[in-house]
């Protein structure tokens, strides 16, 4: 039985007819089918050049799925028409946005199409139902992590949150930054796993760009699953508590031997979350202040991280790698500007241009001193004194977290003011003091 409603959403009628009329089969997979269930796995697992799952694992990698919406297409033609064609998986999940708030987004992941199905259109196919399941269900936003950055614009996707990867070298990075009240402490991870949920959900009320997460990925990280398990050993678990003993922070590491020479062990940061700036800086310091290491690398982070302006050597702290990692499709412009909060008061109008008849239109964004704002359809003119632009409606989706400047779109062409001075007025309103971030993969 599917748990919740939205799991049963269904795939348009045009769709569906659309491929039935090339011979395939598109639909929902029925959950209480184990068989089509686990042929659904491995043909998303495949779509990945991911191993072949054997029987025993099948049940545990499903988990998660058991609480998504799963479609598929078959070809019944093939010699094996029990396995999809192609995949989709979606659930309904909370974005962060700018001024601690949240929004409610259509999660879309594991679309993949078989190779000896690709480049007939099908992904668009799966896409198009996926963004009509969205707006059935009311998110304002889809969201997704994309393995090219070529496939989702023609969706109208854009990247709204990036990720760097940084490479420290370690005895150069020298701790300036403060040294907080509290103690770090090595825990046993299995512990651990009970409590990073809750340390994880404060500390993500102030990133823009998170997501929730879900049990399996916790259990994932923390080495758990029967395919994590091998790598149990040598993961390492430290834990912040501050000075009232309330756990604020976690860091998950491993640690490896570079050759023979001990005093240049290289170590990986897995997951460092922190709620808060004391948390952050602990647990930075003691990663710093790892004896026999020379190397600290560590992916997901922000491109705005604290940790270079808290150590000696700025320069030890290399950016590796700067990705554009979130991308976000505004499906419902006044209900996606509802739910974010605003740096200053103004007033903007946006006329944005939408080729899927989706988000297209003007509209009234209103915002007061408190950071609230109100964003309605604009039948007439702009009003006097409103900054105007217009954009599309991947050019509003990057804008929307705050991550990326309007004046930068501006000066690339993606906008167009139509008021002098519209994108330095956008960016005072739309800009987040914290550089939004997504720190998983889905
Ligand atoms: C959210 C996620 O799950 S991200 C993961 C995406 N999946 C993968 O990377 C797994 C490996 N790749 C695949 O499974 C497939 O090649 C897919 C899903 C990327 C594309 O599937 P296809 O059925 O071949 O795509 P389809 O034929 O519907 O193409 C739709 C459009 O995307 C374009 N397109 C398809 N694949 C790509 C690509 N890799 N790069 C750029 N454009 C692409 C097509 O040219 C077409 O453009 P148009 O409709 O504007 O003319």
């Amino acid at each position: 039985m599917p748990r919740h409603p939205f799991q049963s959403v269904p795939v348009p009628a045009h769709q569906a007819a659309a491929l039935a009329e090339r011979g395939l089969r598109f639909g929902l997979v029925d959950l209480d089918d184990e068989a089509q269930c686990a042929a659904w796995l491995r043909a998303d697992l495949r779509g990945f050049y991911g191993d072949d799952p054997d029987d025993g694992e099948i049940a545990d990698r499903f988990t998660p799925f058991r609480d998504s919406r799963l479609a598929a297409v078959w070809d019944d033609s093939a010699a094996d028409p029990a396995t999809p064609v192609a995949t989709v998986s979606s659930w309904p999940t909370r974005l962060t946005t700018p001024g601690e708030r949240d929004v409610e987004a259509w999660a879309i992941s594991s679309v993949t199409v078989a190779p000896t199905h690709r480049r007939r259109g099908i992904a668009r196919g799966l896409l198009e139902a996926e963004l009509a399941a969205a707006r059935a269900h009311g998110a304002p936003f889809a969201v997704l992590t994309v393995s090219e950055a070529t496939i989702y614009g023609r969706f109208g996707f854009s990247p709204a949150a990036f990720t760097a990867s940084l490479a420290i070298e370690q005895r150069r990075a020298t701790w300036t930054g403060p040294v907080p009240d509290g103690r770090v402490h090595l825990v046993e991870r299995t512990a651990l796993r009970q409590q990073a949920p809750d340390i994880e959900r404060r500390a993500r009320r102030g990133v823009p760009g998170e997501i929730d997460r879900w049990p399996r990925l916790w259990d994932r990280m923390f080495a758990l699953t029967a395919d994590s398990k091998k790598d149990a050993g040598s993961l390492r678990a430290v834990r912040f508590d501050d000075a009232d003993g309330e756990p604020q922070g976690f860091a998950l590491y491993r640690v490896a031997e570079q050759g023979s020479d001990f005093t240049k062990h290289r170590v990986t940061v897995t997951e460092l979350i922190a709620a808060t700036p004391d948390a952050y800086a602990a647990l930075w310091r003691y990663l710093l202040d790892l004896d026999l290491v020379s190397e600290i690398t560590v992916d997901l982070r922000s491109v705005d991280e604290p940790l270079r302006w808290q150590v000696a050597d700025a320069r030890a702290v290399r950016t590796t790698d700067v990705t554009d990692h979130l991308w976000a499709r505004i499906l419902d412009v006044p209900a996606a500007f509802a739910a974010r909060g605003y740096a200053a008061e103004g007033s903007l109008v946006l006329d944005v241009d939408d080729p899927d008849g989706i988000a297209g239109g003007r509209y009234l964004l209103t915002t007061d001193a408190d950071g609230a704002g109100e964003c309605v359809p604009l039948d007439g003119d702009a009003p006097a004194g409103a900054a105007h632009l217009a954009l599309d409606a991947r050019a509003l989706g990057s804008l929307y977290l705050g991550g990326v400047s309007a004046s930068t779109f501006a000066a690339a062409g993606r906008i167009t003011e139509q008021s002098p001075g519209a994108a330095v007025a956008a960016d005072a309103v739309l800009r987040s003091p914290i550089a939004p971030r997504l720190s998983i993969w889905f």
